[in-house]
């Protein structure tokens, strides 16, 4: 049993010397790589936090101290301080540790967003309430330099930089990269900062001469460091965060606990809002990490410890945008494309290797980037904003005001669309089709496969004069589904038998309701299963479809309030149509972390289940009972 075991609590660890704190150091390490070789995680991150949270938690008492982590992808150290162990056999898996802070695993933990930039507002929050509250607890944030990209962790630093009575330490952990290398301004001020001979280094040095002046030289130095501002700023250039009136202890090496703990425990003497800048490596101590260039595993698959080679896997949804768009930036001199940080998650990666200059990375900075994209618009130009779908949330006023009202012909890629599963309720993209459904004039697609996310993307790019969405999820697509037929602008997808049952396929659900058909066919039920390809705005042709049969059913991969379902109901009784309808989507709730298939199981989006649901329905219109409990109806 090595000393991980005996760790049950933060407490536990102020009983160590260093050389067992350096073996469980390794010990943690070891750990983390054979545990995310199995079941994927963000290992990266991880590793280069392991000496930065013990230091933390030998010098804060947590949870009394209070411990925010920004994203929080890098808080697997801090569960296994935290008595977790245990979990990390399903790591992000139901029934394991959540790869996020959560608060019903522990009472360390206690934000569980994994929306970047969100760390600094909480602890200003926290802070100032122990303040007001009379309560002696610190607060420690932990954000990296990617999170400072954020806009919101600049306006918390505005407010904090006041805040004087706040107990907050502020821990950046600089490893210089998001997935790749920090873009912006930002980066390179921390990169000036990380290179300095700051004021300390030199101060020793000074201390070092003078002291070895007999008699004059010590009380030189006392005077010398008393004059402290005018020091500083003589022998080192004011930082960022200085400039903001900030106390700023750093650079600091965070793979140096016992650096670390001093410099946190001086940050924790001065009882007011102070920084500490941490320098580490994303992948710390382990080779295949620290050399793999493309982003240090920041949160790899499965993968062989040996030699970091993550298991084989085929194309998803990403990798043909991938292509489509580079397609299309060929013969569109005029489209370019933005990342919020995530070049190689959302598959632009190519697309910048083509088009270097027609390329930006805005940092982790979504709202931004969504109006920097009106920007561009109206310079002339066709942005495409590629973004996971739950971090586009965050610019939705942006999406509103800067883009739809000035009619930009901005299209959106909305990847990670619907249940994502592994990262738990902050990550499932299943917004986006209920709260772009307000945006007067956005357009808004749900490519049911590869051929037509190809097809709806260049459809996308000759809208000049509204915002277009194009959203699709995590994973792989299925093989591509030839229509049988169409109905407006919309594929139908089988027709069989008299009509009795219209199922409305959105995007990815299309193959569930065709396997959906094959089990009403197979109990002598008429369906037709039409996929409106373009969701927003409704298609006429499925009110007419929706006029001919005794039951319609939607099935979509978003929630079900306000979704395409919840539309099309409001559509058709706006319209006079009153057939029957039930809606199936993502129950309007935080889902828990677990697989998306094992998710998609659970909330009954499978065809069994509704398929299953559908003969009911349809046994009861045949015996004339009430067809449907009207829930879904208010749903409209
Ligand atoms: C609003 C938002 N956009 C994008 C992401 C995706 N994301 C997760 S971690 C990460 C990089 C974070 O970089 P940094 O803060 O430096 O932490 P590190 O991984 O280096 O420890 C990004 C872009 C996110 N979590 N939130
Ligand atoms: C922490 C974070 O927001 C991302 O790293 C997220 O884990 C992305 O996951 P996938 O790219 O595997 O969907
Ligand atoms: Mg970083």
């Amino acid at each position: 049993m090595g000393t991980l075991d005996s760790i049950t609590s933060p407490r536990d660890l102020r009983a160590l010397d260093d050389a067992q704190l350096d073996g469980l150091a390794s010990e943690i390490r070891d750990f983390l790589i054979t545990t995310c070789a199995r079941t994927g995680g963000h290992i990266g991150p991880n590793l280069g936090v392991v000496e930065l949270t013990l230091a933390i938690h030998r010098t804060f008492d947590s949870p009394h101290d209070r411990i925010v982590f920004d994203t929080g992808h890098q808080a697997y150290v801090h569960k296994l301080l935290t008595g977790r162990k245990a979990g990390f056999e399903k790591l992000r898996q139901e029934g394991g540790v959540s790869g996020y802070p959560s608060q019903g695993e522990s009472e360390h933990d206690i934000v569980e967003n994994s929306h970047a930039s969100t760390a600094l507002s909480y602890a200003d929050g926290l802070a100032k309430a122990f303040t007001i509250r009379g309560e002696d607890r610190h607060v420690v944030a932990v954000i990296g330099d990617g999170a400072l990209t954020g806009g919101m962790a600049w306006e918390a630093l505005n407010n904090i930089a006041v805040a004087k009575k706040s107990r907050l330490v502020i821990v950046v952990n600089d490893n210089g990269r998001s997935y790749t290398p920090t873009i912006g301004g930002l980066a390179t001020a921390l990169t000036s900062l990380r290179t300095n001979p700051r004021y300390e280094n030199v101060l020793d040095m000074v201390k070092r001469r003078l002291n070895a002046v007999p008699g004059v030289g010590p009380a030189a130095y006392d005077a010398l460091h008393a004059m402290k501002k005018g020091v500083k700023d003589a022998l080192a250039p004011q930082g960022l965060f200085e400039d903001l009136g900030l106390k700023y202890v750093g650079p600091v090496d965070g793979h140096d606990r016992v650096a670390m703990e001093q410099m946190l425990a001086q940050a924790k003497r001065f009882n007011g809002p102070v920084i500490v800048h941490a320098i580490t490596r994303k992948g710390y101590g382990y080779d295949p990490a620290e050399r793999h260039e493309a982003d240090q595993f920041h949160g790899p698959g499965p993968f062989d410890v040996q030699t970091g080679a993550e298991k084989p896997k085929g194309p998803i949804w990403t990798d043909h945008f991938s292509d489509a768009i580079v397609e299309i930036g060929h013969r569109r001199p005029d489209v370019v494309a933005i990342t919020a940080a995530m070049m190689h998650p959302v598959g632009l990666d190519k697309f910048e290797a083509a088009f270097p200059d027609r390329t930006f990375d805005v940092g982790i900075a979504e709202q931004h980037a969504a109006t920097s994209a009106a920007g561009l618009a109206l310079g002339g130009l066709h942005p495409v904003f590629a973004v996971y779908g739950t971090f586009l949330n965050r610019a939705f006023d942006q999406v509103l005001m800067d883009v739809a009202l000035h009619r930009c012909g901005v299209t959106f890629c909305l990847d990670r669309s619907g249940v994502t599963g592994d990262d738990g309720a902050s990550h499932n993209g299943m917004w986006d089709m209920s709260i772009l459904q307000v945006v007067p004039g956005l357009r808004l697609a749900a490519p049911r496969d590869a051929a037509r996310l190809r097809e709806l993307l260049g459809e996308a790019v000759e809208v000049d004069d509204a915002p277009t969405v194009i959203r699709y999820p995590k994973g792989p697509p299925p093989a591509d589904i030839e229509a049988v037929g169409k109905a407006g602008g919309a594929d139908v997808l089988a027709r069989s038998g008299p009509q009795d049952v219209l199922v409305v396929a959105v995007g990815s659900m299309g193959t569930v309701a065709v396997d959906v058909a094959d089990r009403l066919v197979a109990q002598g039920i008429g369906v037709t299963v039409v996929d409106p390809r373009w969701v927003k705005p409704v298609d006429p042709a499925i009110i007419d479809l929706a006029r001919q049969h005794r039951l319609v059913v939607s099935i979509e991969d978003n929630g079900e309030t306000g979704g395409c379902g919840a539309v099309l109901l409001q559509t058709l009784n706006a319209a006079g149509v009153h057939t029957p309808f039930r809606l199936h989507g993502i129950p309007q709730e935080f889902l828990s972390h677990a697989k998306r298939d094992a998710i998609l199981e659970r909330i009954g989006l499978t065809p069994q289940t509704i398929a299953r649901g559908i003969v009911e329905e349809m046994t009861s219109l045949a015996d004339g009972r009430s067809p449907l409990d009207v829930d879904h109806q208010a749903q409209g």
